[in-house]
């Protein structure tokens, strides 16, 4: 009977919480172990839910659970499954919530036993965002339609919008979504920590496109270090894309310094008119309204905020051109950030005005020279941490610059968290 089936769930980290909250809400009944010394400390926190059973380890909630989600680091994927796959109960039907499929499969594949049924799952927000509406992408890898049936009304409750796609499309669109996109936030950060800046305290940064960048850029480093190693480093498509944006950033920082101005704007153009020609007739994702309600500091006037070249946002949409990519044909695989990325890019790109300006101050006004300069070195360093493959380098970089910001997280959480709010209001209709 449907009443009696279980979802048991491998990992009781931030996402795996948040899954066992809201599955046994809807009335199913949830296993869940995180690693055996976390055991009593998570009976405490989840006392109150009659629901939720917590167990000492993952042998024990395997076999007794008709769905499995695994919530680990996606770089343990391999090591955990190993360890528990075989154990599952017979005829279940197994998951995973990492962020890349890759690993996920093949570990899967490797280590459960022939009866057992594959369907994954993705959501694409982080634990902090409401799940209602946002893509949920489900992976029936090796299953029946009745099991893959059976997980879309177990994870119904989140009331996300269930998005179906093979592993590999999974990791395709996701290293667009995901892996560029953090790159080039991570590098933003990178640059500001190199230069010594807190940019909201420096009034040519405050206001419009640079809210976004500095509250997504602060979440980013606010979360951990593994989630965005791991679908950037272990995603086979993100290696190539990450390196496309460094390559990018680094020919258009040289046409800027040597005075190319043809050069620049006629590649600036031809870049933009691949990307937005079949998408400039719906409304902007993002206005300034939105853009400008979100500051850490305080607003200068419109007349006293110096110009910018905004290097991340022309060398985001040229390495879409270099890549034959349209980002919008992956709005089914967007995260909040993506859809502010896109929405920064495509705001910048559809105000021609706007973009001549950005073209006039990338040949003439060497203000922002440090800065660029800096920004270039952190996209290409990033992206040979990504394609080195080293998680130890990619974590040192990571936290050295997250201690940097550290003490600003909780402001900047709690305005990116009313930002997102905001934004995603705005751009949750189907484009
Ligand atoms: N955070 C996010 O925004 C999102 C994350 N994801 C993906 O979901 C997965 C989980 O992420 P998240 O919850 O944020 O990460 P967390 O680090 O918060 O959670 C992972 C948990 O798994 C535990 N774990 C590791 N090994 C075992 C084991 N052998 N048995 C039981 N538990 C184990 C970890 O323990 P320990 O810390 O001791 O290692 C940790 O508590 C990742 O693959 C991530 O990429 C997907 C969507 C969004
Ligand atoms: O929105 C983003 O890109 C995030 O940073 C949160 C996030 C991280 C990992 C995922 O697999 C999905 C969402």
């Amino acid at each position: 009977m449907e009443e009696e089936k279980s979802v048991g769930i491998i990992g009781m980290g931030d996402m795996g919480k948040m899954y066992a909250r809201r599955i046994s809400d809807a009335g199913w009944r949830v296993n869940a172990c995180d690693i055996p010394e976390k055991a009593d400390l998570l009976k405490e926190e989840f006392a109150g839910r009659a629901n939720v059973h917590i167990l000492p380890n993952g042998h024990l909630v395997s076999r007794c659970s008709d769905y499995i989600i695994y919530s680990v680091e996606a770089k343990n994927i391999g090591a955990v499954v190993k360890m528990f796959g075989p154990s599952t109960k017979l005829g279940a039907i197994v998951g995973g919530q990492t962020s890349c499929k890759a690993p996920e499969m093949a570990a899967f594949e490797q280590y459960l036993p022939s009866d057992v049924h594959i369907v994954s799952c993705h959501s694409l927000h982080g634990p902090g965002v409401d799940p209602k509406g946002q893509p949920l992408v489900l992976i029936k890898h090796r299953a029946s339609d009745e099991s893959l049936a059976l997980v879309e009304r177990m994870l119904s409750c989140l009331n996300s919008k269930h998005v179906f796609l093979t592993a590999a499309q999974h990791d395709r669109i996701t290293a667009d979504t995901q892996a560029v996109t953090h790159a080039a936030f991570l590098s933003m950060g990178a640059a500001w920590m190199a230069n010594k800046q807190f940019p909201w305290e420096i009034p040519r940064y405050l206001g419009g496109i640079e809210n976004v960048k500095i509250n997504v850029t602060l979440r980013i480093y606010a979360n951990k270090w593994h989630v965005y190693a791991g679908l950037a480093i272990l995603n086979p498509s993100a290696q190539k894309q990450i390196k496309q944006y460094a390559e990018s950033v680094t020919e258009l920082f040289k046409l800027m310094l040597g005075g190319h101005r043809q050069e620049l704007s006629d590649r600036i153009h031809k870049a933009g008119a691949a990307v937005f020609k079949d998408n400039n007739d719906h409304d902007l994702l993002l206005e300034d309204e939105v853009l400008d309600r979100f500051s850490l500091g305080e607003l200068p006037e419109p007349e006293q905020r110096v110009k910018n070249n905004h290097l991340s946002l022309l060398a985001m949409v040229d390495c879409w051109w270099k890549l034959g990519i349209v980002p919008y044909d992956h709005m089914i695989c967007s995260t909040p950030l993506f859809r502010m990325w896109l929405g920064i890019t495509e705001y910048l790109f559809r105000k021609p005005d706007l973009l001549e300006e950005c073209i006039d101050t990338a040949i003439n006004d060497n203000t922002f020279r440090a800065d660029d300069l800096e920004f270039t070195f952190a996209a290409r360093d990033w992206s040979a941490r990504v394609s080195m493959g080293h998680f130890d380098g990619y974590r040192e970089k990571f936290e050295e610059i997250q201690e940097y910001f550290a003490p600003r997280f909780p402001a900047a959480t709690k305005l990116g968290n009313e930002m997102i709010r905001t934004i995603l209001e705005k751009t949750s209709e189907e484009k």
